[in-house]
């Protein structure tokens, strides 16, 4: 099979991906005059063309203003079926979907009314696909850490639907260690832990994410290559790393696809996976990612293969699920 075919035909997880970050241009603008809400465009075109960003905090400026469009229970099940709809199209059968409550709760939109229109959603691709979700709720980090507990407490209700926490928002000038207390409570419910960490920030952030929060997998992570012994401590333990290529161009972490380090990390025996973080800012959706490193970086067909079984590993599904899935990807690799 040629390596286009293979990318869309081979079984894959999605372990990064925000999905307010997957709020197309056409849905804002649509539950915008839903809503009454004024946006600061003048038409759909001009959203698309907005997307222009030199940092991750310039980008993040106009994520948090497209969330606003997101008011009611049906908005964030479009939003939830918007996504799972391009994961069937993408054979992904598994995705670990990030949300930010706080983005909502600070105007007013509470839990009771995204996590019934997210769960409506995961339920339908369920039963349409058998596409299989786990949700994490990430703490805005550029907020304090009481901010953080309280909407852990919040969230105890919706607690079965949640499988893990994680840690976005503004990276510099806001480390791991800021949020110890909020991440041992939340260890302490039985939640698994990620953390996004080595985006912007320094290696510095990655140990902290690692020995101070104790997290299962670190989100980004593309800086480690600028400490040594950080690379050999996230190969002994095979500490996944959930890397987002387009993201990584369009925040500028990296100039061009050419120099970006994902496929060098794989080669160094480090667990990463690809990932398209926020999709519709960023130009793309899982198979680009994978597409754009085969045309950039001449991705060939054991790498794709490892990437993909890398996306199981490292997943929260349980073993005999993971074993399930590697043992396809095998059988599809040997066609
Ligand atoms: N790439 C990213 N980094 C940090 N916070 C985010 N929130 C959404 N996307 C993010
Ligand atoms: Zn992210």
């Amino acid at each position: 099979m040629n390596l286009i075919k293979l990318i869309h035909a081979l079984p894959k997880t999605e372990l990064h991906l925000h999905i307010e970050g997957s709020l197309e241009p056409a849905m804002m603008w649509n539950l915008a005059s839903k809503h009454g809400v004024s946006l600061p465009y003048d038409s759909i075109a001009d959203i698309e063309a907005a997307y222009q960003f030199e940092d991750l905090q310039s980008f993040l400026d106009l994520y948090y203003q497209g969330a606003d469009v997101l008011r009611d229970e049906d908005d964030f099940y479009q939003l939830m079926m918007a996504y799972l709809t391009r994961c069937h199209d993408d054979n992904v059968v598994h995705a670990e979907i990030m949300f930010d409550p706080q983005t909502h709760t600070s105007r007013g939109v509470g839990f009771d009314v995204f996590m019934p229109g997210f769960e409506r959603a995961i339920q339908d691709a369920k039963q349409k696909w058998g596409i299989s979700v786990y949700l994490i709720m990430s703490f805005l980090r550029h907020l304090s850490e009481k901010d953080a507990i309280d909407t852990l407490n919040q969230a105890r209700a919706y607690y079965p639907m949640i499988k893990a926490v994680g840690l976005d928002s503004s990276e510099l000038g806001n480390p791991p260690e800021k949020f110890v207390k909020v991440f041992a409570a939340a260890r302490a419910l039985g939640f698994k832990c990620v953390a996004h960490a080595g985006e912007e920030g320094p290696p510095e952030y990655i140990w902290q994410a690692l020995d101070l929060l104790h997290v299962d997998r670190i989100d980004h992570g593309v800086r480690c290559v600028e400490d040594a012994s950080l690379m050999q401590r996230l190969k002994d333990e095979g500490m996944p790393l959930t890397v987002c290529p387009q993201s990584n161009i369009k925040l500028c972490v990296f100039d061009h696809m050419k120099d970006h380090n994902i496929l060098s990390l794989l080669d160094d025996d480090l667990c990463v996976t690809v990932n398209a973080d926020d999709p519709s800012y960023f130009g793309g959706y899982l198979n680009d990612n994978y597409r754009a490193l085969m045309t950039h970086l001449s991705m060939n067909e054991s790498q794709l293969v490892k990437l993909v079984k890398n996306s199981f590993v490292a997943s929260f599904l349980p073993t005999d699920e993971k074993n399930h899935w590697l043992r396809k990807i095998d059988a599809l690799a040997a066609q």
